[in-house]
């Protein structure tokens, strides 16, 4: 395929977009979101966006906190969420929300203090379980009547190699938490081991859900889950949007899909 241009193609009700790299996958990551942000401000108000952590989540925020048409966002009325959270004292480098501060939210001086909801850290919660229901309270108070959690109008994904989406591991009981919008995570694969995650059931509410991944590492992980693999094994393979899903991915990321299907 061409390495310069993204390419599209439905699958399975999913649209793919391959782009040459992980670079070019942030700028337009970033693209898109400003894009979203502003159609949705056209129409409603507040816009609810819910951020991930990993490589490409930060890279797409620091490229969208140096877009040329960022200000052409009104920041007072967006709320800004997180997907899921290591569980850490606050201010903490690892932290998700630290890493977002880093890379954008603190060029928004628009941006209210009080619409940013980051998942309550070690230092405010006892426990995982403690900072789930609290921010499960939080959703609560921002979601229309009768629902648990807002209909979030993007929410972004990162995936890891091993197939997991916010801190929804394969084989994990948070797989199969039904009835609330968050879960504490203890034992994940992938440090911290102590977590905080939207559940499969809050992720489902998004209007628009935007998996983004980059490398060879996570080429198998991405085939499986466009390939249908059961959500206990690969749970990136359940994420849906309401109204759409878009899995943004790089050439290597993309593996044999990038080869088989050119644009
Ligand atoms: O730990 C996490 O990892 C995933 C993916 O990270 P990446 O560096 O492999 O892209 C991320 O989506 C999640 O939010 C984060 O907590």
């Amino acid at each position: 395929m061409s390495a310069t241009q993204p390419k599209a193609h439905a699958a399975h009700a999913r649209l793919v977009v391959v782009h040459p790299d992980a670079g070019v996958l942030a700028e337009a990551v970033a693209s898109r979101l400003v894009t979203r942000l502003l159609d949705v401000q056209s129409v409603r108000r507040p816009v609810h966006v819910v951020l991930t952590g990993g490589t490409v989540g930060i890279a797409s925020l620091a490229a969208l906190a140096r877009h040329p048409a960022r200000d052409a966002v009104d920041w007072t009325g967006v709320h800004l969420w997180w997907g899921d959270e290591r569980f850490l004292a606050s201010g903490d480098g690892e932290r998700n929300e630290t890493q977002a501060r880093d890379a954008l939210l603190d060029h928004l001086p628009q941006l209210p203090a009080e619409n940013v909801h980051p998942m309550p850290s070690a230092d405010a919660a006892a426990t995982p379980e403690e900072s789930a229901a609290a921010y499960a309270a939080t959703l609560a108070e921002h979601a229309p009547a009768g629902a648990a959690v807002p209909e979030f109008d993007v929410l972004l994904l990162g995936m890891g190699p091993d197939g997991h989406v916010a801190s929804l591991f394969p084989g994990h009981p948070g797989l199969d938490v039904q009835g609330v919008p968050t879960a504490g995570v203890h034992g994940s694969p992938k440090p911290p081991p102590e977590r905080v995650t939207l559940t499969f059931e809050a992720i489902a509410r998004a209007r628009q859900v935007w998996v983004v991944a980059a490398g060879a590492e996570k080429a198998p992980a991405v085939a499986a889950a466009l390939g249908g693999a059961p959500a206990r094994e690969t749970p990136a393979a359940a994420v849906a949007g309401t109204e759409r899903t878009l899995w943004l991915v790089d050439v290597a990321a993309a593996g044999d899909r990038a080869e088989a299907d050119p644009a």
